[in-house]
């Protein structure tokens, strides 16, 4: 099957209803959802804790698409199968969660995972120019991981095109995470970003007594990124 690099809006679970979350996922992926971006969180790498691997291997049977981890655990080895085993599709570790970035991807692919790195704002390119050919997708933070709702950093935009020209036609994703909205989607759409995870941005004004309001902001930002391409 050829890549598909087509824009995908991958919401945020992180501000959904976590007393609700099986509902929630059911009700983002039927308005438009394309991937479940999950944000684990260690209270050491980040400031914030958040969810573990009983809570995505609870979920899993509710999500239908695809299931995308984005682990902010330092070290991230010791976690690795146990996120596998409970279900995720891609698992994204960050370059500076150590020790040794390389080993981590390999331990995502050994548990036939999809492999992901994340990029700090201040971690440059350099650190995955290298190993491409083990990286199924590079995220490039927008945002100081630890938290939902931040404002997006205009400066990520040139990092995200200068990582399109480095992957060139390489199958790898370009996902970007942090205050993607209608207003910043088409910036980095047109910089050559095609994962677009959202939190506040899809949640924002809705519920699951309220779900018609996840598709439109799912809708506001798809089509708001289409356009710019
Ligand atoms: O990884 C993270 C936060 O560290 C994210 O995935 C956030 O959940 C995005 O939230 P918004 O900036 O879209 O509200
Ligand atoms: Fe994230």
């Amino acid at each position: 099957m050829p890549f598909d690099r087509s824009i995908k809006i991958a919401p945020s679970i992180l501000s959904a209803d976590f007393a609700n979350l099986g509902a929630e996922i059911q009700a983002i992926e039927a308005r438009g959802a394309d991937w479940i971006h999950v944000d684990p969180m260690d209270g050491h790498f980040v400031p914030n804790l958040t969810i573990g691997p009983n809570v995505v291997a609870a979920i899993r049977p509710h999500v239908k698409t695809f299931m995308d981890v984005h682990l902010m655990i330092s070290p991230a080895d010791p976690y690795i199968g146990a996120f596998a085993k409970a279900g995720s599709d891609m698992i994204t570790v960050h370059a500076e969660a150590g020790p040794h970035l390389h080993r981590s991807l390999q331990s995502v692919r050994a548990e036939g995972k999809m492999a992901g790195v994340a990029l700090n704002m201040t971690t440059p390119l350099d650190h995955v120019a290298d190993i491409l050919d083990d990286i199924d997708m590079i995220l490039i933070m927008t945002i100081n991981p630890g938290f939902g709702g931040q404002k997006f950093t205009h400066a990520m935009i040139d990092k995200v095109a200068r990582c399109r020209a480095m992957i060139a036609d390489r199958p790898i994703h370009i996902q970007v995470d942090g205050g993607i909205d209608p207003t910043t989607a088409p910036l980095v759409a047109k910089a050559g970003a095609n994962v677009l995870v959202a939190g506040s941005a899809v949640f924002r004004g809705g519920s699951v007594a309220q779900p018609n309001i996840y598709g439109d902001n799912i809708r506001a930002i798809r089509d708001a990124a289409q356009a710019a391409l």
